[in-house]
């Protein structure tokens, strides 16, 4: 095993159990509820914690400690931080914790898939979906991230002058996730990005109302014109006596434990999961390390080392022989966590570390906080070391979580290290990059975590 989350097969759903708290003993009624504040009428503290959720959190960790109760985003909310208090939301899933989607994703994208369902029908999907992301079906992939890969990079490096790495990313890693889901399939890939571009502006618009000119409402009729399409793919696939080895034919085949199909609603909501899911966060691990690389020029020569002995076409095999490739990802992720956090909502009063947390309060599953909690010595620093095989700081359950955990850890995770390794291989070994001086780097972090500039790109082919 390289690392948490390096090459090798590790089990959605595998957590280490042994931090659970019983949330049905000790009785919560007469515990006090965490130390901290609800602050304003209505608005809560939402405003301190939208300006930056890491110093809102490092405040009141210093001030009240690792268990504080808040009130954001129009819920009142008990931050629970650290490994174990990690490890204690996981376990909770189903049991007293759920998933917490705001009304404008829910609608945007749809009551059917699997990010949305929960219990029983969530780990039935889990068990339908699952073999589709496993490693001997990565296999088959490597082949077609390569070639979708190199077009583009060779693209990057015949363009004139400086360009915008972040829209480039989004358009590479679009087509890998049509490819993954579509196979030799040929799709409406620009109508599909455009539709996908304003449908996904729309998931994280603060303002949900459906008129025309909001992006919530562009969003919806994006939505419209991207299930109108999609649908009608699925419809035709269906005529097929035979499915190609891709996702959507895996799909269509998977039957549930009584024999029934899903239905053509639930596989196109699905397909709109898989596309967003796996999309921008793939964008924003590569590009942020591609960011990194360029600053930590040391770094940069030891990765374009690890892969100077590699010849020939890529396979995974090749992949998992370098570990380096892992440990780079690894701390890229850690670093810069494409997804800074997920939120979850009690289904019940239950207790933590001596705190009664009332049921419908918020938790979240703060990913940046604990990527850059005690745990890790100097955590600012971009140390690919750290997840070196004699190193243990990543070793620890709960202290390194880019793709979540428990019940509903990313089920692409492994695609996600595939893609993100060929891509990062390709790179090291025949491309050289630097950042254009002058531009602004600050981080914007909402969706996902991205310099303003986009990363303003000078690349080249080395040789
Ligand atoms: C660097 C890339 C990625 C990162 C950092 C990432 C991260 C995550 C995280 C943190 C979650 C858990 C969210 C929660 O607990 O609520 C998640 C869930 C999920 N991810 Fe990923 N993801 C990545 C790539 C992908 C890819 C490539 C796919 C599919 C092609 C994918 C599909 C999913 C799905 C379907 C879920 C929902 C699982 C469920 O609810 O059971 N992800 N991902």
């Amino acid at each position: 095993m390289i690392g948490p989350h390096g090459l090798c097969p590790q089990q959605p759903g595998d957590i280490d159990m042994t931090h659970q708290v019983d949330a049905s003993s000790p009785s919560p009624e007469n515990l006090p509820l965490p130390p901290g504040k609800s602050g304003l009428p209505l608005l809560g503290e939402t405003l301190e914690y939208l300006r930056s959720s890491r110093a809102f959190i490092q405040r009141r960790h210093s001030q009240y400690g690792p268990v504080f109760r808040s009130h954001v985003l129009g819920s009142p909310t008990a931050f629970l931080l650290g490994p174990e208090a990690i490890q204690w939301i996981f376990a909770g899933e189903g049991k007293y914790l759920k998933n917490r989607w705001t009304p404008g994703i829910r609608q945007l994208l749809g009551a059917h898939c699997l990010s949305m369902i929960e219990g029983e029908e969530h780990l039935e999907r889990r068990r339908l979906l699952a073999p589709h992301f496993s490693y001997a079906t990565m296999r088959g992939f490597v082949p077609s991230i390569e070639s979708l890969a190199t077009r583009h990079f060779e693209r990057w490096a015949a363009l004139p002058g400086d360009f915008t790495l972040w829209p480039a990313m989004r358009e590479l890693a679009f087509e890998i996730a049509l490819a993954l889901i579509f196979g030799q399939d040929t799709v409406d890939v620009p109508f599909l990005m455009r539709h996908f571009k304003a449908w996904t502006a729309g998931l994280f618009s603060p303002l949900t109302v459906n008129l025309p000119w909001t992006t919530f409402g562009r969003a919806l009729a994006a939505k419209k014109a991207m299930v109108g399409y999609l649908d009608k793919v699925v419809a035709e696939r269906q005529t097929r006596t035979e499915q190609p080895p891709d996702l959507l034919g895996s799909l269509l085949q998977s039957r549930d434990e009584g024999g029934a199909p899903l239905t053509r609603e639930t596989i196109v909501e699905e397909l709109q999961l898989l596309l967003f899911a796996g999309h921008d966060t793939t964008v924003t691990a590569t590009a942020n390390l591609m960011l990194l690389l360029a600053q930590h020029p040391d770094v940069l020569q030891r990765g374009r080392e690890a892969v100077a002995g590699l010849n020939g076409p890529l396979t995974l095999d090749a992949l998992r022989a370098m570990p380096y490739l892992a440990q780079l990802i690894n701390e890229g992720m850690r670093r810069i966590p494409p997804i800074g956090g997920a939120f979850r909502v009690t289904t019940q009063d239950v207790v933590f570390k001596g705190f009664r947390i009332p049921k419908g309060w918020m938790v979240p599953v703060s990913i940046r906080a604990a990527h850059a909690g005690s745990n890790w010595p100097d955590p600012d620093r971009f140390d690919p070391d750290r997840f070196g095989s004699e190193r243990t700081e990543q070793k620890k359950p709960g202290a390194f979580i880019p793709f979540g955990g428990g019940p509903r850890i990313c089920l692409g995770q492994h695609f996600a290290m595939v893609e993100m390794s060929v891509m990062l291989t390709l790179l090291l070994k025949h491309y050289a990059w630097e950042l254009v001086p002058g531009q602004d780097l600050e981080y914007l972090l909402v969706p996902f975590p991205q310099p303003k500039s986009g990363i303003q790109l000078r690349f080249r082919r080395l040789g």
